[in-house]
């Protein structure tokens, strides 16, 4: 019985412009994705029967819509087609769960892509990142950038990634207590949807912004209310469609300061911002030791 413990960070979008609409509904977006160090924690314990179970220390999350599950099922479906699987190969995946979720950290995607690069590592699966990533994208617009797990400036739906590296600085995340649901905010007949495309990769903070934000600070007085008071920190900004707001720091100790004196009736954290997904560094020491083992 083979158990892996892998971590699921959060991502922000240092920057997220909307540069139209597709046919199907579907937005077409460019966005600047960073990791940072903080996020959930996922358990895998390879079984010998074939049924692939959860537990979460989320009650509401334990259910067959976890992205989880789908992404575990839809690996091994995919490797049995292509008859990279025939023994029952089953797993245990325990998540804990410390991103809000709904709230723009991608942590339901971060999950996702964890346990389909953890079960290739497990499975030993002689499949591409890109495959992965393409797998990924069934999942979510969010999941290819955290398989991939480098920071990047992705295009379309999420699915047209250019590596970046935007600078490690330090975060203030805060979560309003509100939650907002995508679909509702990529509806609304107010969301600004003519962004004129950047030219990769010249950005800046003070030239780009979140298309989201003046829609959401008017449909949340509460996110409104949190980033008028982060901004007297930091320059400040949502990511995704919110719920969560971050504050850009030169400091873990800056940020903490403010982490001190925020309301008590919203919660956060403090983060640095990451260019490596962390999962693909453990994964990749993991291989090492197994090679170095079988030697
Ligand atoms: C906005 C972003 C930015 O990173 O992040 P989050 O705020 O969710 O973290 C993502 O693009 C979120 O992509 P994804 O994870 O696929 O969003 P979902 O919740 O599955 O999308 C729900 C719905 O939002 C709309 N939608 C989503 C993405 C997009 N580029 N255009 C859209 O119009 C579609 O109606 C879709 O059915
Ligand atoms: N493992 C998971 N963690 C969080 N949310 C999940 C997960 N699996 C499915 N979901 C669903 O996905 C939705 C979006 O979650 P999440 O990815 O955390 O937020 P966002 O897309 O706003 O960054 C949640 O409301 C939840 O219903």
């Amino acid at each position: 019985m083979e158990v892996l413990t892998l971590p699921a960070v959060a991502k922000l979008n240092l920057f997220l412009h909307i540069v139209g609409q597709r046919d199907n509904g579907y937005h077409n977006l460019q966005t600047l994705f960073q990791f940072v160090n903080f996020g959930d924690s996922l358990t895998f314990t390879s079984k010998q029967t074939a049924d692939i179970t959860l537990s979460c220390t989320e009650p509401a999350l334990e259910s067959a819509d976890n992205l989880v599950l789908k992404a575990a099922q839809l690996l091994r479906h995919y490797a049995k087609q292509l008859g990279l699987l025939y023994l029952a190969h089953g797993v245990h995946i325990h998540i804990d769960k410390r991103l809000p979720f709904g709230g723009g950290l991608g942590g339901g995607s971060s999950d996702a892509a964890t346990t389909l690069l953890a079960l290739r590592h497990l499975w030993k699966l002689p499949i591409t990142d890109d495959q992965l990533a393409e797998l990924g994208l069934q999942l979510g617009a969010d999941v290819p950038v955290f398989v991939r797990g480098h920071a990047a400036f992705a295009e379309g739906v999420g699915e047209h990634l250019q590596l970046a590296e935007p600078p490690c600085l330090w975060y203030l995340v805060v979560h309003p207590g509100v939650e907002i649901s995508t679909p509702s905010i990529f509806k609304n007949p107010d969301l600004k949807r003519d962004h004129s495309p950047l030219k990769w990769p010249h950005w800046s903070w003070e030239t780009t912004t979140n298309d989201c934000e003046p829609l959401v600070r008017r449909l949340y007085p509460e996110v409104a209310n949190a980033l008028d008071w982060l901004v007297e920190y930091a320059p400040s900004r949502l990511t995704g469609t919110g719920a969560c707001i971050f504050g850009r720091f030169d400091s873990e100790t800056l940020a903490r300061a403010a982490l001190q004196r925020m309301p008590a009736h919203w919660t956060g954290f403090v983060a640095r911002g990451l260019n490596e997904n962390p999962v693909c560094q453990q994964l990749r020491q993991a291989s090492t030791v197994n090679l170095t083992n079988q030697d």
